[in-house]
């Protein structure tokens, strides 16, 4: 990397100027069917599948913007030996067994030998347990070192909000050395120009209770954020982020809407599974929900100069949005029929990811979806065809660029959860 590149994103839909992703590899298909629950999929994918369907999320990206690779970055701040104990010691501290005693040495003794390369594909797709003492001759699991199954889901371990990156505080363990890492990417690599904010642990409140994704969080203006309360991101953690801005005692007014999501089934993980921003104007919604909330309540709080100025429950999100300037057309996921909407927000049918106001990617698959974006004015564009220059993506305003997803939904999310945009112009609203 040669420019320093500041982190900022103030907007969900700005243009793109920088974005985090990761190639799926070995880690992906590092999963038996016994284990795939635990994993955090609803199946076994086949990777050379998902990888061909991830090429065309890589190569839109890359022609559109500038693309950084988990893995090169990690690979760059490991290969300063300080760095690297360094991140050895955060990742002992959430999985403290690498420090064990081993017969040829403990596995993180081992881990510091290895070369930055390596050290950044094995911290990704896992460690073999080696059965060199009872306890593991006799456990039935195979990895001593689990694979980050759900790296490719970059979106959700740290999220950047304006100038910061808030890092992830993961719902379930095995998600936990994703944070670890992108907290680590974004200490040190020098062209990264930004801070990391960790929510503070309250004392002796259980690790599970204060969690927070992105997937979650949306910065809808640089003054509102949009949070879903559920599953992944509890409310206790969305208080931790509160007080840190009354800490703040900014004279500019701080805005959290936050949106209750039901815990089940597992497509309602975040709630970019069932609202994301599209344009100035415009945004996609599961209907059922989001204009309909029932018992799911929309809280806005209001903070500003160190204070509490509210907290009150609204109608639904799009009216309390649009109270705040902020007047958004919903398009329906899956169209009008609840039959079709629900299949399609099971596949990722409303995680859409801009790369600039108007300007989308999401899953071809969804059907009802895509002919309600047309119908809403978005020209619907195939991936390839923007790959392989047959179609000059500059020459339309709006538009859905149609990646393929027969396996990529398997592992539960779409374009918004598998992009970690790092920096983004600022709309004139
Ligand atoms: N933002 C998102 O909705 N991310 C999808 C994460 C899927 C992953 N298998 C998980 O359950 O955490």
């Amino acid at each position: 990397m040669e420019k320093v590149i500041e982190v900022n994103v103030q907007s969900e839909i700005g243009k793109l100027n920088g974005v985090i992703i990761h190639t799926p590899g070995e880690e992906v298909e590092n999963m038996t069917p016994e284990n795939a629950e635990r994993a955090l999929y609803s199946d076994i994918i086949n990777l050379s599948i998902a990888r061909e369907e991830y090429k065309q999320i890589k190569g839109v990206l890359s022609k559109l913007t500038k693309t950084f690779e988990v893995k090169d970055l990690l690979c760059n701040i490991l290969k300063d030996e300080k760095i690297k104990a360094e991140v050895l010691n955060r990742i002992e501290k959430i999985e403290p067994f690498i420090g064990e005693e081993a017969p040829k040495g403990s596995l993180k003794e081992q881990l510091m030998e290895e070369d930055a390369e390596n050290l950044s594909r094995i911290l990704i797709e896992g460690v073999e347990m080696v059965k060199d003492n009872l306890t593991k001759y006799l456990s039935k699991d195979w990895f001593a070192m689990r694979p980050m199954h759900n790296l490719l889901f970059t979106r959700d371990a740290s999220m950047s909000i304006n100038n910061e990156v808030l890092i992830g505080r993961m719902a379930n363990a095995i998600r936990d050395r994703e944070s670890v890492i992108m907290r680590s990417i974004f200490d040190f690599t020098p062209e990264f120009k930004t801070s990391t904010l960790s929510l503070p642990a309250t004392p002796g409140a259980t690790s599970r209770i204060q969690t927070i994704e992105g997937g979650d969080v949306l910065v809808a203006r640089e003054d509102i954020l949009v949070i879903g309360n559920g599953a992944r991101t509890s409310t206790q953690a969305i208080d931790l982020l509160m007080y840190e801005f009354i800490r703040r005692k900014s004279e500019k007014t701080q805005h959290i809407i936050v949106q209750q999501l039901p815990h089940s089934p597992e497509s309602f993980i975040h709630l970019d599974m069932v609202f994301t921003l599209l344009d100035r104007d415009k945004c996609m919604v599961f209907e059922p929900l989001i204009m309909n909330p029932g018992s799911y309540q929309t809280v806005h709080i209001k903070i500003q100069n160190g204070k509490l100025l509210g907290i009150r429950s609204e109608k639904n999100l799009l009216s309390a949005l649009k109270k705040l300037g902020m007047e958004l057309e919903p398009v329906l996921c899956g169209g009008s029929d609840e039959w079709n909407q629900e299949r399609e927000q099971w596949h990722s049918g409303a995680n859409f990811f801009c790369v600039g106001p108007g300007q989308v990617l999401g899953y071809a698959r969804n059907n009802y979806t895509m002919e309600a974006m047309n119908n809403a004015g978005f020209e619907i564009i195939k991936a390839n065809d923007i790959i392989d220059g047959s179609t000059d993506i500059s020459r339309y305003q709006k538009y859905v660029i149609t990646i393929d997803g027969s396996e990529l939904p398997r592992g539960g999310g779409g374009a918004r959860c598998m992009t970690m945009p790092i920096n983004r112009t600022n709309i004139e609203w």
